[in-house]
């Protein structure tokens, strides 16, 4: 039989039960890139469209034998991190990161909720912010996240841009998208990119629709996606923001919340843009 090259991704992140965010929007994101998705489980979460009602983390001896099946045997060619959950499996991930030399990593810093709820503790965001934040291509922050990152408030696209600049400064970190997901008015839906030479603005099509749950996990998935493909970051990024608001456009009205980013688009019969699952 002929082997068949194809790009390989790792997904280092949360398991999603009902499938919007997490592990499970990683891998279809990277299957719909044409990538083969591995992954390795930090913890899982019992949640739905109205949100979490239950965490377990994995031990970090698991978490890291997994990291290591995959990238000693298969190889990667781009790795995200989600949802990490601790100071232990944050220290872990970093140091297997570093000793793996895992390239092209996306960190998407997962923090504090889109509605602002802060979701890991004040010395887990430390070893982020020290030990793998660094060796990342790229640090993916929300709104909030950024504001935890840069010790700036937030409320428009110029705080963006300035948190961006600090954050890429005082984080050591090669590039920064501060993404404006939970940016109200004119700056929903715009993100800022630095890596210490050009400042860019990334704006798209603002999506009218309350199924937004995935949003940040199929972007840095799509980063890493097209990162394994071979493009460069800054292709990358654009790529993935296109990518994720075609997926809004296409997001699932399941569940009585917040539904999540639909990926079956390149499936459908016929793509009428406007048009929402119901
Ligand atoms: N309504 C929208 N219309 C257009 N783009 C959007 C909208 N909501 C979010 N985005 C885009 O989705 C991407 C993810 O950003 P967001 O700020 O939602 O991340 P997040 O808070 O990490 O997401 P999550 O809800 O998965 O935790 C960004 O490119 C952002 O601009
Ligand atoms: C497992 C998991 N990872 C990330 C997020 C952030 O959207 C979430 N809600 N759940």
């Amino acid at each position: 039989m002929n082997k068949r090259s194809i790009a390989v991704a790792l997904t280092i992140a949360g398991s999603d039960s009902g499938g919007g965010a997490g592990i499970q929007t990683d891998l279809r994101t990277f299957a719909f890139h044409c990538v083969h998705g591995t992954s390795a489980i930090t913890c899982i979460t019992a949640q739905n469209t109205l949100g979490v009602t239950r965490v377990d983390a994995m031990p970090k001896e698991a978490i890291i034998a997994q990291i290591q099946a995959v990238v000693e045997d298969i190889g990667v060619q781009a790795a995200k991190t989600g949802m990490l959950l601790n100071q232990d499996i944050i220290a872990a991930v970093a140091e297997q990161v570093k000793v793996l030399q895992i390239n092209n990593l996306v960190v998407d810093p997962v923090m504090v909720s889109r509605a602002g709820a802060q979701l890991i503790d004040d010395q887990a965001i430390n070893t982020l912010r020290h030990d793998l934040i660094p060796q990342a291509a790229i640090v993916t922050p929300n709104r909030y996240e950024a504001q935890i990152l840069s010790g700036l408030e937030i409320t428009n696209l110029e705080e963006m841009q300035t948190a961006a600049q600090v954050i890429h400064q005082q984080l050591n970190v090669n590039a920064v998208l501060v993404k404006g997901g939970g940016m109200s008015g004119a700056g929903r839906g715009v993100d800022v990119w630095f890596d210490g030479d050009k400042l860019e603005v990334l704006k798209t099509e603002v999506v009218d629709t309350k199924n937004t749950h995935g949003t940040g996990c199929t972007l840095s998935a799509a980063i890493a996606a097209n990162l394994a493909l071979g493009h460069d970051l800054w292709t990358a990024v654009q790529e993935a923001k296109k990518y994720v608001t075609t997926a809004l456009q296409y997001s699932l009205d399941i569940g009585q919340g917040q539904g999540p980013v639909g990926h079956f688009f390149p499936l459908l019969p016929s793509r009428d843009s406007s048009a929402h699952f119901s």
